[in-house]
């Protein structure tokens, strides 16, 4: 399906995650934090045992100062003293190691269990989409999104949060330590401050770019592959295995210069905290050394501020290194808050028609509509046409001429423009979805089928199915002798794209899905395309019993597939030009007729 420029840059935009306002990641960041709203009580949980663990793991170089100025150089041999000491910093190893054990069980336990609720609500979002989102956007993005960028979030959670928390906290535990110990030292390391804030400010933005293209390119990447994937057997078919390879590479390359450059990024901006870590200590070294020589400070102290500024340093490399993790984080964020901010363009009438569906006649009637993909194209236009209840409808035209995109209109995957599309007299807009898709019965050229058994996939996992109704529904359709043939018979288990099973099968399986769910409407679209003679005829019977008492519409290529139809539609670029049984419109002599000779082989001149 064609799409628009305007749409693929829409989709590219949301993959991107640029032009992101500050306003909008504010919105953002709110809305990941509802999301964690819930487990307020655990995440003040983690805040004690975060606070508790630190404690526990400052003190202990205090506790070396202690025995250093009080015992050990001042000759005091009170050896009771210092095994209590001993004791004590044995029960802070202890404290520390307990309580960020438990804060990392929490911590991921919460995380987790935000992302796994984001995942699902996610997932429930997109499904409740309309086709026109699907035709915008690739489908290798949205399992991105789906998958890596929420993702991202758990790591926001794990490690950013984490870090934000528990370094943060460090920090300002050893800053206040510092000062206790002594004041002066403790000023002359907040010379050092500055300098790494700067650092940091300079960095932010260049990170964030380098890690938005890398974003991008991976975006890119998948999208390619699972579009590949989706349309393997064409390129195999038409030898384009080099040429998709090519494509790949080039993607696959850019996306390796991209991961280079975040690498080369973040080892610079790390290495740069250990260098300034170092000279720092170096200068503490002299300065503090210089003190102890006048004797204005002990040696513990000294030995306790410089185990602290080592310390101090740990925290900032920690987060300068979530730093890049914040920024994945901010785009997934933002990408994310997009995509759940976009509104089902079709929604349910707030005050719908009540419909019982076993009183479903099945008439349609398409009054004078009118249809476009985007404003500025018109597929279908003035278009009337009304289907008596149990009437067969062969629907034919060439390539483009609108066929399938009335159909879509019918289960109103798209709205009409102008105009409306009655089913038993209701318009339905106000008629619900759910309910309207009970009505349609649709089997397409290619049928879907789910991940699960035969009876899975012809019940669509309805429990209140029996399997017993799925095996009449098959034999009714006469799929049953085919599955028979299978190892496992009914229980055979099918993947998405229905390995294992033949086109016909495939369609037969679908048919054996309207007969169980009963709609009283049955709209095929291009159902027998791609099936051989033999099995077209297998498929055909199956249509025959199928149709019987529902409204049929049919699209058809072949033209034998529809000449039975009690009324057959010709259409020409949106509009039905002709109309009526085969024979009345072979005796007219028009589009019909050219059609018709044309699939028979006899090319008339500007038939199609
Ligand atoms: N999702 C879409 N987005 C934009 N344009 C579309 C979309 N689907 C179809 N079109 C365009 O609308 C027109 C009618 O398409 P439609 O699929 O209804 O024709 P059709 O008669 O069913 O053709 P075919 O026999 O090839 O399936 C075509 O020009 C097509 O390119």
């Amino acid at each position: 399906m064609p799409k628009d420029n305007k749409a693929i840059k829409q989709d590219e935009e949301i993959s991107s995650g640029y032009h992101v306002s500050k306003e909008n990641r504010r919105a953002a960041l709110r809305f990941t934090l509802g999301y964690a709203k819930p487990h307020r009580s655990k995440f003040i949980a983690i805040f004690f045992c975060t606070l508790l663990a630190i404690a526990a793991d400052l003190l202990q170089p205090y506790l070396v100062k202690i025995a250093i100025d009080n015992n050990l150089l001042t000759g005091n041999n009170d050896f009771s003293f210092l095994l209590i000491l001993g004791g004590i910093y044995l029960l802070l190893a202890l404290t520390s190691f307990g309580f960020t054990y438990l804060q990392n069980n929490l911590l991921q336990f919460t995380g987790q269990s935000i992302v796994a609720r984001i995942r699902k609500d996610l997932f429930g979002h997109i499904t409740k989409l309309n086709m026109s989102f699907f035709d915008r956007f690739h489908s290798g993005s949205l399992v991105t999104h789906v998958s890596s960028d929420t993702e991202t979030l758990n790591q926001f959670f794990n490690q950013v949060f984490l870090s934000l928390i528990r370094d943060g906290m460090t920090l300002i535990f050893i800053i206040i330590l510092m000062f206790h110990l002594d004041p002066v030292l403790a000023g002359y390391s907040m010379i050092i401050l500055p300098i790494i804030a700067c650092i940091a400010i300079g960095f932010r933005s260049y990170m964030r770019r380098t890690y938005q293209i890398t974003r991008t390119r991976l975006s890119r990447l998948v999208a390619f592959v699972a579009e590949n994937l989706a349309g393997m057997n064409l390129t195999q078919a038409f030898h384009q295995e080099k040429e998709q390879e090519n494509q790949f590479m080039e993607r696959n390359q850019s996306y390796f210069k991209a991961n280079l450059r975040e690498v080369r990024t973040n080892v610079f901006f790390n290495r740069s905290f250990d260098v300034l870590s170092n000279l720092s200590v170096a200068f503490l070294a002299y300065i503090g050394g210089m003190a102890v020589f006048n004797h204005s400070i002990e040696f513990g102290v000294l030995y306790a501020f410089i185990t602290y500024i080592r310390q101090f340093f740990q925290p900032i490399n920690n987060i300068s290194q979530q730093w890049s993790t914040l920024q994945s984080t901010t785009v997934s964020m933002d990408r994310l808050y997009k995509l759940f901010t976009i509104e089902p363009e079709i929604k349910d009438d707030k005050s719908p028609a009540q419909i019982d569906l076993s009183a479903v006649k099945g008439r349609i009637d398409y009054n004078h509509i009118q249809f476009g993909y985007s404003d500025d194209n018109t597929v279908i236009s003035d278009l009337d046409l009304h289907i008596e209840p149990g009437e067969m409808i062969g629907i034919v035209g060439t390539t483009g001429a609108g066929k399938s995109s009335l159909m879509s209109l019918l289960c109103r995957f798209y709205d009409v423009r102008e105009g409306s599309i009655q089913i038993d007299g209701s318009d339905i807009r106000s008629i619900p979805q759910r309910t309207l898709h009970r009505m349609i019965g649709l089997v397409q050229q290619e049928p879907y089928l789910y991940s699960g058994t035969i009876i899975d996939n012809v019940r669509l996992f309805d429990e209140s199915i029996t399997p017993e109704q799925v095996v009449d529904a098959c034999t009714f359709v006469g799929a049953d002798a085919l599955i028979a043939r299978l190892k496992d018979g009914y229980n055979t288990m099918l993947s998405e794209r229905g390995s294992g099973l033949s086109a016909g099968e495939r369609q037969l399986i679908s048919f054996a899905r309207i007969v169980v769910f009963q709609p009283k409407i049955l709209v095929l679209d291009e159902a027998t395309a791609n099936l051989d003679s033999q099995t077209e005829q297998l498929v055909q019977s199956a249509l025959q019993v199928v149709s019987e008492g529902r409204t049929t519409l049919v699209i058809a290529h072949r033209l034998s597939t529809i000449m039975q139809s009690d009324r057959i539609i010709v259409m020409k670029q949106g509009q039905i030009v002709e109309a009526g049984s085969h024979q009345h419109l072979l005796d007219l002599h028009g589009y019909y007729e050219q059609l018709y000779r044309y699939s028979q082989g006899k090319h008339i001149q500007g038939a199609v």
